[in-house]
């Protein structure tokens, strides 16, 4: 893979680079800057090279509309108290303001661009429209560096055609990523646990066949639990519910089955009668989810046994909380598993975004785990032994 090393001196030399800057938020504040900060190793080397950096990023899923809710205002402000630059926010994406803004710019400072998302050609499906988008990005640099490592396996305008325009390379947050998962897929100690929850329901249900070739048991946690169980038969209530997917997933329940492997859902749930914390939350099992209410958590049951499993692990793999954690009433499921990686002497891998941040939030370090990963469905995808196109068009000379 061509990296950052290979693009020679860039002093002076406009350099574009692609983050994952999708952090969580809390209305305008922003609750985990942990994929900011390990953005800070390239940018920092950047900067103090006398490069121009224009960074591309993006913010939720504003599907090609401008909205200011999803600006990334607030990431510029927290970039700019943790870098010694001046980072400018541009008013727009590759429109007047950009131009200005990067017209404007000197060695060792930063523009970041506004949302690559709020451009409709930024993930669309239509080869020449992203082309023809990745072609005005082209115009604010020189070369390209990709160190967005949470958005590699999204073939998008500023992920996968930039880097057919400029010399390019990986930066060291995608190096880096690259090197650690590398180990889960080349030869990892066994038994091999993946953990799988968050609410990205319908992109993660479909690596689940191919994560049955190498792991030796799922676990099933958060939004996706309820698909599972809808598949088992049981009543979900208002759950969030992939319906599209319910055989599909019987089908892996039986893939599993014929291939020795274990698959664990939830043996009980915790419910609510709407999406937050109030009167009617209870504790049921999962096949008595009342009809007007929610799972919002798995039970303290389901906990305990999905902590025994990891206890027997070697090798864990974590994406995605196992409630919505972000509430004090939700939180004890993901809490639950943080606590038995935490405990456990298996090499642990925790990833994604919301991932991350719930580790941290409810108060583990970093260093209990073996890594913490800034991709969720990217680091995925990398373990399921899929080709990224992010990492793909870095191949080569
Ligand atoms: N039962 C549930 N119902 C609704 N939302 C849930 C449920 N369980 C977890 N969640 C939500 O899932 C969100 C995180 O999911 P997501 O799939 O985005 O994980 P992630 O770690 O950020 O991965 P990625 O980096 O791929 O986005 C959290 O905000 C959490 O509140
Ligand atoms: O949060 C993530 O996993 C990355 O930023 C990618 O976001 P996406 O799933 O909306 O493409």
């Amino acid at each position: 893979m061509r990296t950052i090393n290979d693009l020679g001196d860039l002093h002076g030399k406009r350099v574009l680079i692609r983050c994952d800057f999708n952090v969580p938020l809390d209305g305008q504040t922003i609750t985990d800057d942990g994929r900011i900060k390990a953005a800070l190793p390239t940018l920092t080397q950047l900067t103090q090279a006398g490069a121009k950096v224009v960074v591309m990023a993006h913010l939720g899923r504003p599907k090609g509309q401008v909205n200011e809710k999803y600006s990334l205002a607030p990431v510029a402000a927290r970039l700019g108290e943790l870098i010694d630059a001046d980072v400018t926010l541009a008013g727009d994406v590759v429109g007047p303001a950009a131009h200005a803004a990067v017209e404007a710019l000197t060695p060792g400072n930063i523009v970041l661009l506004e949302n690559v998302r709020f451009e409709p050609a930024e993930e669309s499906k239509v080869d020449a429209e992203r082309e023809a988008l990745a072609a005005q990005y082209a115009q604010f640099g020189d070369v390209f560096v990709s160190d967005g490592f949470g958005v590699v396996h999204r073939k998008q305008a500023s992920v996968y055609d930039i880097a057919k325009l400029l010399p390019s390379g990986a930066g060291h947050l995608v190096a880096k990523e690259v090197e650690v998962l590398k180990k889960l897929t080349e030869a990892p100690e066994r038994p091999y646990v993946v953990v799988l929850g968050g609410a990205k329901v319908a992109d993660k249900l479909s690596v689940i066949d191919n994560l049955l070739k190498v792991a030796d048991t799922l676990i099933i946690g958060g939004g996706m639990g309820y698909t599972f169980l809808k598949a088992k038969g049981y009543e979900v209530g208002s759950s969030i519910l992939d319906a599209e997917k319910v055989d599909v997933v019987k089908g892996y329940m039986e893939q599993a089955q014929a291939q020795g492997k274990q698959i664990l859902i939830p043996v009980d749930t915790v419910v609510s009668p709407e999406f937050g914390e109030g009167a009617g939350i209870e504790v049921v099992d999962s096949d008595k989810i009342p009809a007007d209410k929610m799972g919002l958590d798995i039970g303290p049951k389901t906990a305990a046994l999905y902590a025994e499993a990891i206890k027997g692990a070697k090798t864990v793999f974590w994406n995605g909380p196992m409630g919505v954690f972000e509430m004090p009433s939700f939180a004890a499921g993901t809490k639950a598993v943080a606590q038995a990686l935490a405990d456990s002497d298996a090499f642990s891998v925790v990833g994604g975004g919301d991932s991350a941040a719930a580790v941290r939030q409810l108060g583990f370090a970093d260093d209990e785990f073996g890594h913490i990963s800034t991709g969720g469905g990217a680091s995925l995808e990398y373990l399921e032994g899929k080709s990224l196109p992010g990492l793909d068009v870095l191949e080569g000379n």
